[in-house]
């Protein structure tokens, strides 16, 4: 950097007393230009400074918010251990190191043995976290007994049955499976489009085994803080084993197991590092009869092939939109509490759903009621049932609505 010019001297009056007046006035004149031309020069080093001062604060602005950023991107969590008079113990989760540490100004009367921080890249405290069960039971539903049975399930009998086989009979008979020395399949893996009934099918194998439905997101297990996502993939694990029997859904799959990008982002490492938590629990689960995984996805083509080794997801079942059979026992399934007038004809409605998904029969069948409801009747009549489809077509046209973007 350059350093400043020094200032200009203050001009000087020197009067002689030998001086005339017309001399003296001469000079007190040149002495008030030359204060003139400095002042001048005053202001315009006054100009440059203020300019500098600018630039300088900018870049100020810019290296505090490029900090904040590189601050917020590499927090990892960890647990307190202890409180002592040189700094505080913390274990970081994912590694178990422990480490004595520093805390953020302003945090240390905070903090208690046990609670969840972030620390940064050095390991210095930067912020006290959430509950840790409040995470748990965010990203984590949990169903002693789901209240759906194969009954409701329609159209995908098939399915069923594979289910079935692969997740119920060794959990209700895994000594079948050790006399005659095969081993179940480890995981199960349903795909398909939207709606086409795969969480119920998780949860009504868990509900028929009398087994817990634990269910996951994988979107959920996507965190923004390192070491996250494993760490609930872990306590997942941890959490059917205690309440086994139990059945693990993991939804949106794609979200922690899709192929490697190129990219080399944090938050792709980080997704990675989750695939990798499950795949080590996956592998690792030697005496796994009484747990059973589920998982479940709409972009079966994005999926990294590492999942579906031998060993992890190894049972693969498509689960399509349902034929038109499917379509007519999916109707008479949710129509079966309704009040339906003579003039409704399943077999002609279900040759009209072509391309309609359980969920989006389910819809159908409500709607089809709120026509009732509007008109004042109480009996739903196949006028009703048309009026639904109508309107649930014409929304389908608009995208993001229910349907829209898979019914081909
Ligand atoms: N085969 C089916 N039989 C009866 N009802 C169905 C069927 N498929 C879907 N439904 C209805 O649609 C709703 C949503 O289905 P479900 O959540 O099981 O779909 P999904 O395949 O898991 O969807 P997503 O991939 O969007 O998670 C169900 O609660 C049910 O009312």
């Amino acid at each position: 950097m350059s350093r400043s010019p020094s200032l200009p001297d203050r001009p000087r009056l020197d009067l002689d007393p030998e001086m005339s007046d017309a001399e003296r006035l001469d000079a007190m004149r040149r002495h008030f230009e030359r204060i003139l031309t400095v002042n001048e020069e005053l202001d315009e080093r006054l100009n440059e400074a203020t300019d500098r001062q600018e630039d300088l604060r900018e870049e100020v602005d810019h290296l505090k918010r490029r900090n904040e950023v590189l601050k917020t991107s590499s927090l990892y969590i960890a647990t307190v251990e202890e409180l002592t008079d040189d700094g505080v113990v913390v274990k970081q989760h994912g590694n178990n190191q422990e480490v004595l540490t520093e805390v953020s100004p302003g945090l240390e009367e905070d903090l208690e043995a046990g609670d969840r921080v972030a620390i940064n890249d050095s390991f210095a405290v930067q912020t006290l976290l959430d509950d840790e069960t409040d995470a748990r039971a965010q990203a984590m539903e949990v169903d002693a007994s789901p209240e759906v049975g194969y009954a409701d399930i329609g159209g995908i009998d098939q399915q069923v049955r594979e289910v079935r086989e692969a997740v119920e009979d060794p959990l209700a008979n895994p000594e079948i499976f050790q006399e005659v020395g095969v081993e179940p399949p480890s995981g199960v893996l349903l795909y398909g489009p939207p709606g086409t009934g795969k969480t119920m099918l998780a949860k009504a194998v868990a509900n028929e085994t009398d087994a817990t439905f634990i269910k996951m997101a994988g979107s959920e297990l996507v965190q923004k803080f390192i070491g996250e996502g494993s760490r609930l993939v872990r306590d997942l694990f941890d959490l059917a084993k205690e309440r086994a029997p139990a059945v693990i859904f993991i939804d949106e799959i794609d979200a922690v197991a899709s192929k490697r990008t190129d990219s080399k982002t944090s938050g792709d490492a980080e997704v990675q590092r989750t695939m990798m938590q499950l795949l080590s629990e996956m592998d690792g689960f030697d005496d796994r009869e009484d747990v059973r995984i589920i998982a479940a996805t709409n972009r079966f083509d994005m999926l990294d092939e590492a999942i579906l080794r031998p060993g992890r997801f190894d049972r693969l079942i498509e689960v399509p939109k349902p034929e038109v059979e499917g379509r007519r026992r999916i109707l008479e399934i949710h129509t079966q509490g309704m009040n339906l007038a003579d003039d409704v004809d399943f077999d002609a409605l279900a040759d009209d759903l072509e391309g309609y998904s359980g969920a989006d029969i389910n819809s159908l069948t409500t709607e089809a009621g709120m026509f009732a409801i509007r008109d004042e009747r109480t009996e739903v009549r196949a006028e009703d049932f048309e009026a639904a489809r109508e309107k649930l077509d014409e929304t389908s046209e608009e995208p993001g609505v229910v349907g829209a973007e898979y019914r081909q």
